[in-house]
């Protein structure tokens, strides 16, 4: 990516390139990326739509392959200018064990970088997450807060404990020499909860609704904030992210960005019914209807069966003791850091990501897809 070579094709690899972000990042490159020359996708599972991709003028190199052997990563990060690293295990639920979500998200990542630094590749662009900050265990309010607003990030779950260590891992890598002698650069983006075209969770929410006749219960007051943002934009931050990270190194090299864009901020419950109002549905409730303690039991009765069920079935529901303090504990983040750092600006105003949002909630939502 030298200055003789603004003519060359630049060879991209996004990991989990087949995920809900994975493949806004993947459609995203092809559109906007011009110096885009190759495409890897590598995923431990190949979505059929990348078939399509390969008709057209760039090459898509679709690459069946895990994270977590790093022979496999090695081969993949070969010869690739650039990687964006969004595999991940997001396993908040239980369905997996610790030790799985540890191995994907960390040795995952560490097997990257080392790859990074074996073949010579310069430039890497990793998927962190607002969790590597909080909601801590504490539940202390984080309010509209940026990059520099000190937070006691305490973790006890695996995932957030996973993604902490991994975006640290990334960062410490960065300056390393790689093969041919130059340095890595690296930087880490934290999107907060996504949505968008593909967000499962808004699907099982939408059906759930169906479900009981057109209503949803607000569980959790209107005044707690939760973050959200347009997947299309967190797909566009990692795109710029990485254009920029060679020209703008000594700036951009170890830093952490938050993702964020024009949408609003609102309490989770409140924010989904942006979206799932136009599509019929209805929150029942100004307030909560059920107490809190009335939650924290079924939260905690959640987790005993989990435990008691497992040996028969896996029973995942999304209220547990964790997703319960996620939901019910303020996170915002307000900050124009990946401005100031690489000239991001949206790409999506919250009008776009809306009617997007609301048109695949319609076309889906309801069916097997
Ligand atoms: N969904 C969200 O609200 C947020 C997600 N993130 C991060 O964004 C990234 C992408 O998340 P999503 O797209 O939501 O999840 P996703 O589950 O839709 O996508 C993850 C992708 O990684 C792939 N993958 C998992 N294990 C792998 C392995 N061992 N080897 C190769 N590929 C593997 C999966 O097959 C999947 O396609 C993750 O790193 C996650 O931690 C961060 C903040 C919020
Ligand atoms: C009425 C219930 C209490 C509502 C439960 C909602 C939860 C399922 C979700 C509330 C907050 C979500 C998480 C948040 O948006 C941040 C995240 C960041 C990530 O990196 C991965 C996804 C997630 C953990 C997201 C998961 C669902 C929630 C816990």
């Amino acid at each position: 990516m030298a200055d003789s070579a603004q003519a060359q094709k630049l060879v991209y690899l996004v990991t989990g390139g087949c995920g809900f972000l994975g493949e806004h990042v993947v459609r995203m490159l092809l559109q906007r990326e011009p110096r885009l020359g190759e495409l890897r996708v590598f995923d431990l599972h190949l979505g059929p739509w990348l078939e399509e991709l390969k008709t057209g003028p760039v090459r898509v190199t679709a690459i069946q392959g895990d994270v977590t052997q790093a022979h496999e990563v090695a081969a993949a990060v070969a010869g690739a200018h650039v990687v964006i690293h969004t595999a991940g295990l997001v396993d908040v639920f239980g369905r997996a064990s610790p030790k799985t979500i540890h191995e994907v998200n960390v040795q995952g990542t560490r097997n990257v970088i080392e790859a990074c630094v074996q073949t010579g590749t310069r430039f890497l662009v990793y998927t962190s997450s607002m969790e590597v900050v909080g909601p801590n265990t504490k539940g202390h309010p984080f309010y509209r807060g940026n990059e520099d607003t000190p937070y006691e990030a305490v973790h006890r779950h695996p995932y957030p404990c996973s993604k902490a260590l991994a975006e640290w891992l990334v960062l410490e890598a960065n300056g390393r020499e790689v093969c041919g002698g130059l340095p890595l650069v690296t930087c880490a983006l934290r999107p907060t909860g996504i949505y968008g075209e593909g967000h499962q969770i808004m699907r099982d929410f939408y059906r759930q609704g169906l479900r009981l006749g057109g209503r949803l219960f607000r569980a959790i007051p209107a005044s707690v904030e939760h973050g959200r943002v347009y997947v299309g934009n967190v797909a566009w931050m990692h795109v710029l992210a990485a254009r920029e990270l060679e020209r703008r190194a000594a700036r951009m090299g170890g830093q952490v960005y938050f993702c964020y864009d024009g949408s609003p901020y609102k309490s989770y419950e409140d924010f989904n019914m942006e979206f799932l109002g136009p599509c019929g549905l209805r929150l029942v409730g100004t307030r909560p209807l059920v107490p809190y303690w009335l939650l924290v039991f079924l939260a905690a009765l959640n987790v005993l069966l989990q435990w008691l069920l497992r040996p028969l079935l896996l029973y995942a529901p999304l209220l547990n003791p964790y997703t319960l303090a996620m939901a019910n504990t303020t996170f915002t983040v307000s900050t124009d850091k990946a401005q100031r750092h690489f000239g991001y600006e949206p790409l999506f105003s919250w009008e776009d990501s809306r009617t997007r949002t609301i048109l695949w909630v319609q076309a889906t939502g309801g069916s097997a897809q």
